[in-house]
C-alpha cells in the first residue's frame, strides 16, 4: 500500500483534533473536503463527490466549493446541524520543508456564525452557556453579533423556561453528561447542543479579565458570583477558542434576576402566540407580528425582548407607558422620528462586524449615514413637548467627532471590496493624492504618446493597448506595417493573426511609474483603511450606547403607532388584585378579521366576588378568544403598551400561565391527557394569589365523568388554596353550580341566538352559564353529512330523556355537600335505615376520597337500591 501523500497527512493530523468538525481545506481558490467530510458535504450542499489520490490505493472521496461563494456553503452546512472547522495557511504557519502547512484559523458552529442571513435579519443569534448545580443553574448567552451579553442564576426547574425564553442557536455546558430533557428541548426548538463544550470550562479566569476588570464585575454584581463566573469563562473560552480571537464588541454584562420580570412558562409562551403561532411557527399571526412596526434591528431586537420579558415592576411600566403615551398623543413627531429611524442601519451589528474586524468600506459609510441622523432626531425631540421623551434623548451622544472623521476619510461611495482601493478620500491624505495624480497623469501621458506615435509614423489606426503578461504596447494592424516604416525604437513582442505589438523603453519607464502607483495606491488605502477602521474601534462603547438610546425610541414609536392605527387605549396599574377591561378585543384575531367584525368584551376580575369566572358556551363561540384576549391584554400592559380595549385598569401580577386546548406531545412518549394534566399540575403548584391563570377544557382529555370531576375539583382547589385570578372555560355545564358553592366563582357564557334548526354565534360574554352545548348545530356548520347530524340529534334525545328519567343530577350544594361528607350522608341519610342490610356496605364506602361524580352516584346508586326495597 502507497503511503499517505502529505497533505492527506496534515488532513488526518487535523481531524484528531477536530473531530466534530468537517473540516473545509483552503487550496488556492478552493475549500476542498475529504473522506467522511466530503461524504456529508456532497449529500447537504448537493455537489459533486469526486476522488482524490491520497497516497492510498484507493481515492479519497473528495469535493470542493468555491472559496468566494463559500460562506453560502458553510451556512448551509451550520444550520443541517454541522461544525465546520477552516483550515488555512497562516502566516506563522506558512511552510515547512516545502510542505505549506494548514491549521484551523476559525471554527464555525450555529452560535459563532456571521453570515450575510445572520447580519442582515434583525433577529437575535444567541450562543449559550450552561453551568449546573444541585438545585440551581447558571446561564449566560451572547449575540456575538451585536456583543450582546446577558446572564442570570436560576432555579434548576426554571432552566428550560429560560432557555425557551431566550432560544438560543447553540447551547454549551459544563456537565459531561446529558440531560435527556435537555437534549430533547434542543431537538424540539431546533438548538444545537454541542455535547463537546466541557473542556472550555475552567477555574481559570483570565480568559475573563480579558473582557472586564474587576470593579466593572463589582459594579455589575457577579464578581463574587463564582457559578456565574463559571458560566461567562465557559462562553467566553469558546468564543476565543472558535474564533481565535477576542470579541471585542462584548463589553457590557446584562446581569438579571429572572424574578424581576414576569415569569411566562413553555405553555404559555406557546399558548398565547407570543412570537410564533402555535401550528405552524411563523412569526405571522403572533403578537410580535402585530407590534412589530419598528424600522431598525436593534429596535426590532429589543421589542421581543420586551415582549419575552414583561415588566413586574409599577413604575418601570409605567415610565414605558408614559413614553408611548406622549408619542401617542403627538402624530406628527411620531412620523419624523420614523423617517428618520428608517435611514438608520443595524449600528449593533455594524459595531460587531467592526470589532471582528471584517467590517467593508460601505458597511463604514452605512455608519456614517446612521450616525448622521441622530442629531436629527434629537433636534426633532427637543423641538416637541414631550417630557420624557427628552429626557431620554438628552443623554444620546451625537457622535459627531465620528462622523466628521468618517466623512473625511472615506470616499461616498467606496469599493466594497478593501483591496481594490478606491476607499480612501484625496483630501484625507497626501500620499493618496499624490499616487492617484501619478497614477491619473500616467493614463493621460499614455494617451499623449499615442497621438505622438500616430504622427510620427502616419499610422492613424496606432494604438496603445495594455495587457497584464506584458504591460503597455503599441499595436500597428498587419496592413498598415506592409505600407509603412516602422521607427528604429520598436521591439516585437508579440504576433497576433491580424496585427503585431511592439514595445519602447519610454513606454515601459511610464509603465512602471503608473503601475507602481496603482499598487501603492491600493496598499496604501487598505493600510489607512485599518487604521480608520481601528481608530472607530476604540469609540465602539459610544456607538454601541447611542444604539441602544435609538432601539429604544424605535420601540417606544413602533408601540405608539400600532395603538394609534388599531385604537388601543392607555392601560391604568394598581396593585389591589382588580381587573377590568372595558370592551377588550384580541390584538391578533381582531387584525384577521378586521377590527368592525371584532366583538368587544368586557372583564371584571378582583379581589372580592369574583376571582374565578366559569365560561361555558357552545363550540366555536369564542370562548378561547375571549380569554387569550385577556391574558394578552394583561401582558401587554406590563411590557409598557397600550391595549385593544377601551379602558384598562391592570392589576399587576406575577405569572400569567395557560392551559389552553389538549396538546400532544406523543415525542415524550406521554399522552394527551397526561401533558394536559402535568401542565395543570405545574400551574397549581406555582401560581400565587397574584397570578392570572386561564384553563381551557381542562379536563376533556378524559372520560366525562373523570374529567368533570377534575374540572371540579380543580376550581375548588385554586378558589380553596390559591386565590388568583382564573377563567375557567368549560363544557361540563355541571360546574356551574360552583358559583353557589364557592365565594369569588361567577358563571359566564358566550351568548347565541338559536334561529331553527341553526345558531347565531353573538360572541358576547354575558353573565349566568350555558344551558346548551349546540356541539351538533356546531357540526352541521363544519357540513357534516345531514345523514349523521340527524342522527346526532335523535341519540341526543335519547340521552337526555335517559338522563331525566334515570338520574337526575342535582347537583344542588346541599347534595354535593352530601356526596362529599361521610357524616353527612350517614347522619342524613343513612339514620333512617339503621337496621338496614345497606348500612354495611355505604359504612365501608371511602366517600371522602371520591371524585365528586363518584361519589352522587354512589349515593344514587344506594338511593335506588333504597327505593327498590321501599326504603324511601
Ligand atoms: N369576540 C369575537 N368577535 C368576533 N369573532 C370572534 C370573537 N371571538 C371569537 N371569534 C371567532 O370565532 C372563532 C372561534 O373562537 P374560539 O376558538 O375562541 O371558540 P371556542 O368557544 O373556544 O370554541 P371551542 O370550544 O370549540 O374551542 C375564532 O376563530 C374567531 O374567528
Amino acid at each position: 500500500m502507497k503511503k499517505l501523500t502529505p497533505m492527506m497527512k496534515q488532513y488526518f493530523e487535523i481531524k484528531e483534533k477536530y473531530k466534530d468538525c468537517i473540516l473545509f481545506f483552503r487550496l488556492g481558490d478552493f475549500y476542498e473536503m475529504f473522506f467522511d467530510d466530503a461524504i456529508i458535504a456532497s449529500r447537504v450542499l448537493e455537489i459533486t463527490l469526486t476522488g482524490r489520490e491520497c497516497g492510498f490505493d484507493e481515492k479519497a472521496p473528495m469535493c470542493g466549493v468555491p472559496y468566494h461563494s463559500s460562506n453560502a456553503y458553510i451556512s448551509t452546512l451550520i444550520r443541517n446541524g454541522y461544525k465546520v472547522a477552516i483550515c488555512e495557511q497562516t502566516e506563522d504557519a506558512s511552510k515547512s520543508k516545502g510542505i505549506v502547512k494548514r491549521e484551523v484559523v476559525k471554527i464555525i458552529s450555529p452560535g459563532t456564525i456571521m453570515d450575510d442571513s445572520i447580519l442582515n435579519n434583525k433577529e437575535n443569534n444567541y450562543l449559550m452557556s450552561i453551568t449546573f448545580n444541585d438545585t440551581s443553574a447558571s446561564i449566560s448567552y451572547v449575540d456575538i453579533s451585536t456583543g450582546d451579553l446577558s446572564c442570570t442564576f436560576i432555579d434548576r426547574s426554571m432552566l428550560y423556561e429560560e432557555i425557551i425564553k431566550v432560544k438560543p442557536t447553540e447551547i454549551i455546558y459544563s456537565s459531561q453528561t446529558t440531560e435527556d430533557r435537555l437534549k430533547l428541548i434542543c431537538d424540539q426548538n431546533n438548538i444545537f447542543l454541542n455535547e463537546n463544550s466541557t473542556k472550555y470550562y475552567s477555574t481559570d479566569s483570565s480568559i475573563l479579565s480579558k473582557y472586564f476588570d474587576e470593579s466593572y464585575l463589582l459594579n455589575v454584581g457577579i464578581l463574587d458570583k463564582i457559578e456565574i463566573k463559571y458560566s461567562l469563562i465557559g462562553l467566553l473560552n469558546y468564543i476565543y477558542n472558535t474564533q481565535r480571537q477576542v470579541a471585542s464588541n462584548i463589553n457590557k454584562i446584562n446581569y438579571y434576576n429572572s424574578l424581576d420580570y414576569m415569569c411566562l412558562d413553555v405553555f404559555t409562551r406557546r399558548n398565547l402566540e407570543l412570537t410564533e403561532t402555535l401550528r405552524s411557527k411563523e412569526k405571522k399571526g403572533s403578537l410580535i407580528h402585530v407590534l412589530d412596526k419598528t424600522s431598525t434591528g436593534m429596535g426590532s431586537r429589543l421589542l421581543k425582548k420586551y415582549v419575552d420579558e414583561p415588566l413586574i415592576n409599577k413604575a418601570s411600566i409605567q415610565e414605558r407607558l408614559d413614553l408611548v403615551d406622549e408619542l401617542v398623543k403627538d402624530y406628527n413627531l411620531r412620523e419624523d422620528i420614523s423617517s428618520e429611524l428608517k435611514n438608520i442601519y443595524d449600528i449593533e451589528r455594524l459595531c460587531g462586524k467592526i470589532a471582528f474586524e471584517n467590517i467593508n468600506p460601505k458597511e463604514i459609510i452605512n455608519l456614517k449615514k446612521s450616525i448622521s441622523r441622530i442629531p436629527k432626531i434629537k433636534h426633532i425631540i427637543s423641538n416637541s413637548e414631550c417630557i420624557h421623551l427628552k429626557k431620554l434623548s438628552e443623554k444620546m451622544d451625537e457622535l459627531s467627532d465620528i462622523y466628521n472623521f468618517i466623512n473625511d476619510a472615506i470616499l461616498d461611495e467606496p469599493s466594497v471590496t478593501l483591496k481594490d482601493g478606491n476607499i480612501i478620500r484625496s483630501s484625507f491624505s497626501d500620499e493618496v493624492r499624490e499616487l492617484r495624480d501619478l497614477s491619473k497623469n500616467g493614463t493621460h501621458l499614455i494617451k499623449e504618446i499615442e497621438s505622438r506615435e500616430r504622427l510620427k509614423t502616419g499610422i492613424k489606426s496606432l494604438k496603445v493597448g495594455f495587457n497584464r503578461v506584458f504591460g503597455y504596447y503599441i499595436e500597428i494592424t498587419n496592413s498598415n506595417l506592409k505600407q509603412f516604416e516602422l521607427p528604429s525604437e520598436y521591439i516585437r513582442k508579440q504576433t497576433l493573426s491580424n496585427a503585431e505589438r511592439f514595445i519602447t523603453l519610454e513606454l515601459k519607464e511610464i509603465e512602471e511609474k503608473i503601475l507602481n502607483a496603482e499598487e501603492k495606491i491600493k496598499e496604501l488605502e487598505y493600510q489607512l483603511f485599518l487604521d480608520i477602521r481601528s481608530r472607530i474601534y476604540k469609540n465602539i462603547n459610544r456607538i454601541q450606547l447611542v444604539a441602544k438610546v435609538i432601539a429604544k425610541i424605535d420601540v417606544l414609536i413602533s408601540l405608539s403607532q400600532v395603538a394609534y392605527e388599531n385604537n388601543y387605549c392607555k392601560p391604568t396599574l394598581n396593585t389591589d388584585g382588580n381587573l377590568t377591561i372595558i370592551d377588550g378585543r384580541h390584538p391578533v384575531i381582531e387584525k384577521l378579521i378586521n377590527e368592525e367584525n371584532f366583538v368587544p368584551n368586557t372583564t371584571n376580575l378582583n379581589t372580592s366576588d369574583c376571582s374565578i369566572c366559569i365560561i361555558t358556551g357552545p363550540n366555536m363561540a369564542g370562548k378561547s378568544t375571549y380569554m387569550r384576549q385577556v391574558a394578552l391584554i394583561t401582558l401587554l400592559a406590563h411590557i409598557g403598551s397600550f391595549v385593544p380595549a377601551k379602558e384598562a385598569n391592570i392589576s399587576i401580577v406575577d405569572r400569567i400561565f395557560t392551559r389552553v386546548g389538549a396538546s400532544d406531545d406523543l415525542s415524550q412518549g406521554q399522552s394527551t391527557f397526561m401533558v394536559e394534566m402535568t401542565e395543570v399540575s405545574h400551574i397549581l403548584k406555582t401560581a400565587t394569589k397574584n397570578s392570572l391563570v386561564i384553563l381551557d377544557e381542562v379536563g376533556r382529555g378524559t372520560s366525562t365523568y373523570d374529567g368533570l370531576s377534575l374540572a371540579w375539583s380543580i376550581v375548588e382547589y385554586i378558589s380553596n388554596n390559591i386565590g388568583c385570578k382564573t377563567l375557567f372555560a368549560t363544557h361540563y355545564h355541571e360546574l356551574t353550580v360552583l358559583e353557589k358553592n364557592l365565594s369569588g366563582v361567577k358563571n359566564y357564557s358566550v351568548a347565541v341566538e338559536e334561529n331553527g334548526e341553526d345558531i347565531i354565534f353573538l360572541r358576547k360574554i354575558v353573565e349566568g352559564g350555558a344551558d346548551k352545548s349546540y356541539g351538533i348545530h356546531v357540526a352541521k356548520l363544519a357540513d357534516l353529512p345531514d345523514e349523521i347530524i340527524k342522527r346526532a340529534s335523535e341519540i341526543l334525545n335519547k340521552l337526555e330523556q335517559s338522563n331525566i328519567n334515570h338520574a337526575p343530577h342535582d347537583f344542588s350544594s346541599a347534595t354535593i355537600e352530601a356526596a362529599f361528607t361521610k357524616e353527612s350522608v350517614v347522619n342524613e341519610q343513612i339514620s333512617f335505615y339503621d337496621t338496614n342490610p345497606l348500612l354495611k356496605e355505604i359504612v365501608s364506602l371511602d366517600i371522602v376520597n371520591m371524585t365528586p361524580i363518584e361519589a352522587l352516584n354512589t349515593l344514587y346508586k344506594i338511593q335506588g337500591k333504597a327505593k327498590s326495597m321501599e326504603m324511601i
